[in-house]
């Protein structure tokens, strides 16, 4: 083929223009439509020339697909794009967003608020490192990941995807983007997409801007700053994630002092386009624009009108893409939506799928299998939870600390309900949208890592609610408690009350009033602990959503590494702290300081 596009060797700019002067607006309009799995139809491709595919939380091929049953189906889906006229690759892509956590087997790293506590940005990169690999493993080339927003309200169901309440933390961690896709070279251009080759994915920034800002943390909700505060504390991730070349931003569902950001032109376009030097493409949320009018979904040619031409480039449709296809090309014939906007919307989506070598290596490499859930991949995951570890009360009486635990003790009672549930400690977002408990995949939960470091001649008996008859009969010399959150996501885990769930605190009680104990948080954020609860246990210790690999907290409880991690958010004595004005000094203390972690030393 002598088509200037298809010559790898040519420069991306002459590429895209080529390209794009061949296209029709039926073919424009389909790069700009993304649709989900389920609707990506050998037909539909092919003929409308649709640019990419995703999966939402819990579209998977089958029930724990590995994964190479991944790679078989996005590469079918790509053998149909290919078929096109102009044979233009899609681009898939999906929430890999602490690992590649739809698939069975691949390694979960530890969620983004216990990240935010390590303060590690070296480790984020790693990360990023690990899970571009185990991504292109399934075939996938795009990762909606990291998302960078700034939590200044734990009541948020988004607070464990944030690094933290403080914007400097959020920044240090984007160092991630550079994992996924890859460093740039010296002098690569200022915001051009950058992505180093097939072992690196498309990274996306999200949830722009000031997702994590709202009122009362509510989802998708208002949050109401001035230009100048809202640049400060919710922008400045993205000018560090640009500066790394991210390839992608995705627009939030929320609004900025009113204004739907799916539909502010002035915020997409002029700021993060303009101003900021964004080159890549922009990318809405699920929805996003049936959500600009109400009822859901209604006056749908005016939503589209409206977040076009603000600046949103490619269209997460999720379900029927038909109807949007359509209006979107009336809008185009009607001069509605100028053909200069589409041109921009296709010029930036080409030129992420050349960066990112989708022309040259369109179909998974899978050489790259056995990097799924290796060794490796899982002792950085292991690294990255004893670095997210908090330890908040160390002893009842400081001088005498309850923690390191003697591995060597007679009888250990591990009890709770977060104890032996590793869909627990992984969350949200991992196997299913919203997560689900039980033993979701290959992993190690708290009480395999507690049986797994403590001496063979010492006795671990686990119940998740122990007998009053188990906690009296036998003499134990200590026990552990593991309690915590479900597993949430977006608004189903907005909480006003941010207590400690189901029977978390009775099960602390329970055991702390006849045995010392050490109590282990398994929460997405911090949770309201009442004061005569705290006195009853010995120790404390958060350790956020680990993820797959607990061994990296046993090898922090019973001594074989120090403490590392400190508090990414407040942890609040009261929710009626939250709702204080900012600027007046409430009234209480926190509970624990932004900051604070205890450590052995
Ligand atoms: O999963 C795609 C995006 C995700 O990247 C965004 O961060 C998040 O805001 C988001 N929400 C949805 C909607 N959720 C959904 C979950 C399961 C099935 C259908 C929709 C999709 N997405």
């Amino acid at each position: 083929d002598d088509c200037l596009y298809k010559n790898p060797k040519a420069p991306i700019e002459a590429r895209v223009k080529d390209l794009l002067s061949r296209m029709t607006l039926q073919e424009k309009i389909g790069q700009m439509t993304q649709i989900e799995r389920s609707f990506a139809t050998p037909f539909a491709l092919s003929h409308f020339s649709i640019g990419s595919i995703l999966n939402s939380g819990g579209s998977i091929p089958f029930e724990n697909a590995r994964s190479s049953d991944w790679a078989d189906m996005i590469d079918g889906f790509q053998k149909s794009a290919l078929k096109s006229r102009l044979g233009i690759p899609i681009i898939y892509g999906l929430d890999a967003v602490h690992g590649n956590n739809n698939v069975y087997g691949a390694t979960i790293f530890p969620h983004n608020v216990g990240l935010g506590a390590t303060r590690d940005a070296d480790i984020a990169e790693r990360i990023g490192a690990a899970t571009a690999l185990e991504v292109r493993a399934s075939g996938a080339h795009y990762t909606f990941a990291p998302c960078v927003a700034v939590c200044k309200d734990p009541r948020w169901g988004r607070c464990y995807e944030s690094y933290g309440e403080d914007t400097e933390i959020v920044r240090k961690m984007t160092s991630i983007v550079s994992g996924l896709q890859g460093k740039p070279p010296e002098g690569h251009e200022h915001g051009y997409p950058f992505v180093a080759g097939r072992n690196n994915v498309v990274a996306c920034a999200k949830h722009f801007v000031g997702d994590g800002g709202t009122s009362k943390g509510e989802n998708e909700g208002n949050t109401i700053l001035s230009y100048e505060e809202l640049e400060r504390i919710h922008m400045a991730p993205y000018l560090d994630c640009i500066s790394q070349g991210v390839s992608t931003v995705m627009a939030s569902y929320s609004s900025w002092n009113g204004r739907k950001l799916h539909a502010d032109r002035f915020l997409l376009t002029k700021i993060l386009k303009e101003r900021l030097g964004f080159k890549g493409f922009l990318i809405s949320d699920w929805e996003g624009l049936d959500r600009l009018c109400h009822p859901h979904g209604s006056n749908y040619p005016y939503c589209i009108k409206s977040a076009v031409n603000a600046g949103i480039d490619m269209v997460m449709v999720g379900l029927q893409f038909e109807p949007f296809i359509e209006d979107l090309t009336s809008l185009v014939k009607s001069g509605e939506v100028p053909i200069s906007r589409i041109d921009d919307a296709v010029e930036r989506i080409l030129r992420v799928k050349f960066a990112a070598g989708l022309f040259e290596f369109p179909f998974s490499d899978r050489s790259l299998l056995d990097t799924v859930g290796c060794k490796q991949h899982r002792d950085l995951a292991r690294e990255a939870v004893r670095k997210s570890l908090v330890l908040l009360k160390n002893g009842k009486d400081i001088s005498k600390p309850f923690l390191p635990l003697d591995r060597k003790a007679k009888r250990i009672l591990v009890a709770g309900t977060h104890a032996d549930d590793l869909g627990f400690q992984c969350g949200g977002w991992t196997k299913t949208w919203y997560g689900c408990s039980g033993r979701i995949t290959i992993g190690t939960t708290i009480l395999d890592a507690v049986k797994a470091t403590v001496g063979a001649e010492t006795e671990v008996i686990y119940e998740k609610v122990p007998s009053k008859d188990t906690i009296n009969s036998s003499e134990f010399s200590f026990a552990i408690v593991a309690v915590g959150e479900p597993p949430y996501a977006e608004s189903l885990g907005d909480n006003s009350e941010l207590k400690i769930p189901f029977n978390g605190p009775d099960i602390i009680s329970l055991v702390a009033e006849q045995i010392p104990t050490l109590v282990i948080l398994i929460s997405g954020r911090p949770l309201l602990l009442e004061p005569q609860l705290l006195e009853k246990i010995d120790a404390l210790v958060a350790a956020w959503l680990p993820g797959s690999e607990a061994l990296g907290i046993a090898d922090v409880i019973f001594g074989d590494h120090d403490f590392k991690g400190q508090l990414p958010v407040t942890w609040i004595r009261s929710v009626e702290q939250l709702d204080q004005p900012t600027n007046r000094v409430s009234s209480q203390e926190p509970l624990f300081p932004l900051g604070f972690g205890l450590t052995y030393k």
